[in-house]
């Protein structure tokens, strides 16, 4: 086991709405085993986006633990400096969008946490180059800046940055929505012939062929609530 959820809540407090409550989570608990890929889905609105930022802290929990077993921590309640640390060298996240840097070539823009976390330069940008030249984006790219690419070229930059370091555990929050079938297929082998064991996922997709090439379980979420975890085979014809 690598995560154990229990009777997560995230609230909202809304003050433009005169401190009325909106409920993003309530009372959620699951296991993650080490090296599975549970896939997260549910209607809009249901708590998939919320379930991801409690589990990187970037939403402050209402309620409940989340036991991060590697570390032997509550990520829930545990001070800044070991997330920060956490997230320097072992999880990963990644929303739909790619936080631009101005000015700085995609090649590098996949290659810097790898230089952070201490690999010589020249070997990081190979690994971006692979990375990207497997994901289908276009060699005269590669040391363009971003800013001015399609959303779909950002995409592929944005999941190629959160695959490079190989973290143990990656939070995907929908990498391929922007995606086309095509590109959405060469993310799919990707992912599966660079991710070992050693890395868990956890991931937002809505699209059901992503969750079915990919997916060991998958977690159903409804109105902030389990509504199911099952096995990817049992998934066919529950609505994502
Ligand atoms: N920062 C926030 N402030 C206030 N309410 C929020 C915030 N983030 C999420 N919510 C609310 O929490 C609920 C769950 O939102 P969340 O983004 O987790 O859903 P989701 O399943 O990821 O939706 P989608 O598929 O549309 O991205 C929604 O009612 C949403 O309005």
């Amino acid at each position: 086991m690598i995560l154990t959820v229990d009777t997560l809540t995230k609230r909202f407090e809304m003050h433009v709405l005169d401190g009325a409550t909106v409920v993003g989570l309530d009372g959620v608990s699951v296991n993650v085993r080490d090296g599975e890929f549970l896939a997260v889905v549910g209607p809009s609105g249901s708590g998939k986006s919320s379930l991801l930022k409690c589990l990187y802290q970037t939403y402050e929990v209402s309620s409940g633990s989340i036991r991060y077993h590697p570390a032997d921590v509550d990520l829930a309640t545990c001070d800044d400096r070991t997330i920060m640390r956490l997230r320097g060298s072992e999880i990963g996240y990644t929303s739909q969008f790619l936080d631009e840097i101005p000015r700085v070539s995609a090649v590098d823009v996949v290659a810097r946490p790898l230089v952070e976390s201490g690999m010589p330069a020249e070997s990081a940008r190979e690994r971006a180059r692979d990375l990207l030249s497997e994901l289908g984006l276009p060699g005269p790219l590669f040391e363009a800046y971003p800013a001015t690419f399609s959303g779909g070229e950002r995409q592929r930059v944005n999941l190629a940055q959160a695959l490079a370091p190989r973290p143990r555990l990656l939070l995907l929050d929908e990498p391929t929505s922007a995606l086309d079938p095509e590109t959405r297929r060469l993310a799919v082998d990707l992912i599966r012939a660079d991710l070992g064991p050693e890395t868990t996922v956890v991931g937002v997709f809505h699209n059901h062929e992503m969750v079915e090439a990919l997916a060991d379980r998958v977690l159903v979420l409804g109105d902030g609530r389990r509504r199911d975890l099952l096995p990817v085979a049992e998934f066919e014809g529950v609505v994502a």
